[in-house]
């Protein structure tokens, strides 16, 4: 039986060509271990287990066998080794039986750099004849006994040696994944990593949204309920649950929003400024743009907050209490309540527009999930994304400005220094609009899609593409 990983036969069981196909190995019994061999197990392949009891380390999956590492290294060209990395030891003298053989290391750690080197790197020097390849560590055991999930089907792999990647690769495939190819063993460290992040790409648009809730939370605290009780001492607390939550809603969606399309208007006047699109934006630029998905989707979040407390008005005992109390004052003077045509045209517009705005919302939300946008051509997609995101963030905000219309000018009970919150939260968006209107004036269009389609390429734009290089 040749040990050479490029003769390896790791063919599953059910092919014709080979009955008897040589079988996988798997170091430690563990969780990972167990749920490794019975993927594999369950893809056809033939499985041995490596433990340091073998009589005595429990139930395995049917069919296994289970031996000592020494005799299952003997009886495989792959190896799994589903042992943590400070038990590593033991290896080192298995290094004449594991020479010539892929080893592949699924190992992760609890934190960063707990070790100054890579897992994965460390198994090389003990184990310097075997090619080790970082393989399967980004899976959790779970997932491996579950069969690949949408979000679960990548395999990162890397490794020195092209011919053990392959044969990983060929494995993780069978099994159901998509394998994808990090380069040389150096990019271990970086594999290792991969799962002790935690919403890395979320954790931008996360601070934003907890920083702007919290201000206009603590802003409308003051203006409204701090500043009624002060002034006039008036205690409406309760609006902290249901009012000041609603106000604080569609003020930090609607920034959000617009905040999710502000840097793609910066970049075009950018690139108008400079006269090219070969010289790299500024890297908070770069951050800003790569977390637009993540900032739309809290916007869309905050968006769906502000329509449930919206629907339960009508049920408030305030709102109630105050219809009731305007009802009997109006009989007891003897009045009536005179239907005001421009309000109603107000109301219905202002609801119609949040409605279309809020529609369109959820559409780009959708169209955003990678089974969707997957099945988009790009052309699909930036029509959605860009010209429906346009048209949504401009009905939000004309939904927004309808809203407070007849406050704008009028002048408020309160200082003129306290504005309201639509009037605060209008700004963002109403220079997002703008700029983008500006950007659409015909002769600054023409520019932008020469300078975009490289039909500019001056020797200013040569030396910048240069200076990229450097
Ligand atoms: N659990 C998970 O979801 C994932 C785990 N991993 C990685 O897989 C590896 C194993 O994890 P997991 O299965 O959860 O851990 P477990 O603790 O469940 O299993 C580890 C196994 O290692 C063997 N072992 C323990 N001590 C020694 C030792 N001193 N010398 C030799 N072998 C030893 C044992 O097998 P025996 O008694 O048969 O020798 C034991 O069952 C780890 O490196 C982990 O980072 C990676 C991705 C996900
Ligand atoms: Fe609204």
């Amino acid at each position: 039986m040749s040990k050479n990983p490029e003769s390896v036969s790791l063919c599953p069981l059910n092919s014709a060509a080979d009955p008897e196909p040589e079988p996988l190995c798997i170091f430690g019994t563990g969780d990972m271990g167990r749920s490794l061999g019975q993927r594999l197990l369950q893809s056809g392949y033939r499985v041995v287990f490596g433990s340091r009891t073998p009589h005595s380390c429990g139930p395995l999956p049917p069919g296994t066998q289970v031996m000592s590492h020494s005799a299952a290294a003997q009886s495989a060209t792959l190896v799994f080794n589903c042992v943590h990395r400070e038990h590593y030891g033991f290896l080192e003298t298995l290094a004449p039986q594991l020479k010539g053989k892929v080893l592949v290391d699924v190992s992760n750690n609890p934190k960063r750099n707990l070790y100054p080197e890579a897992n994965a790197e460390h198994l090389q020097r003990l184990v310097p004849g075997a090619h080790v390849v970082k393989a399967f560590n980004t899976l959790s055991a779970w997932t491996l006994q579950n069969g690949p999930a949408d979000a679960n089907r990548q395999v990162y792999l890397c490794g020195n040696s092209a011919e053990a990647k392959q044969a990983v690769a060929e494995i993780a495939t069978k099994l159901g994944f998509t394998v994808l190819d990090r380069g040389s063993l150096s990019a271990a460290g970086e594999l290792e990593d991969f799962p002790l992040q935690l919403f890395p790409e979320w954790r931008l648009p996360l601070r934003v949204a907890v920083g702007l809730t919290a201000f206009f939370y603590l802003y409308l605290l003051t203006r409204i309920v701090i500043y009624a009780y002060v002034q006039k001492g008036d205690d409406i607390s309760f609006r902290l649950m249901v009012s000041l939550a609603n106000k604080v809603f569609p003020i930090v969606s609607l920034i959000m929003l617009a905040l999710c399309y502000l840097p793609g208007v910066i970049a075009a006047f950018l690139q108008l400024y400079r006269g090219t699109k070969y010289r790299r934006f500024p890297d908070w630029l770069d951050r800003w743009m790569l977390c637009r998905k993540q900032l739309g989707l809290l916007a869309l979040a905050f968006a769906f907050l502000h329509v449930f407390y919206t629907l339960i008005i009508p049920q408030r005992y305030y709102v109630r209490n105050k219809l009731t109390a305007n009802a009997i004052s109006l009989i007891r003077e003897n009045k009536t309540s005179p239907f005001e045509s421009t309000m109603a045209w107000r109301n219905d517009s202002y609801l119609a527009l949040g409605i279309l705005g809020f529609g369109l919302f959820v559409l780009l939300g959708i169209t955003s999930l990678p089974s969707v946008s997957n099945a988009l051509s790009w052309r699909e997609f930036n029509f959605v994304q860009s010209k429906l995101g346009y048209l949504t963030l401009f009905f939000c905000t004309f939904h927004t400005y309808l809203y407070g219309w007849n406050k704008f000018l009028r002048p408020s009970s309160y200082p003129w220094y306290t504005l309201p919150g639509y009037m605060l939260c209008l700004i963002v968006p109403t220079v997002v609009l703008v700029l983008k209107l500006l950007l659409l004036v015909p002769c600054v269009d023409r520019s932008l899609t020469r300078i975009r389609r490289g039909w500019d390429r001056t020797d200013k734009a040569e030396d910048s593409e240069k200076s990229l290089l450097t």
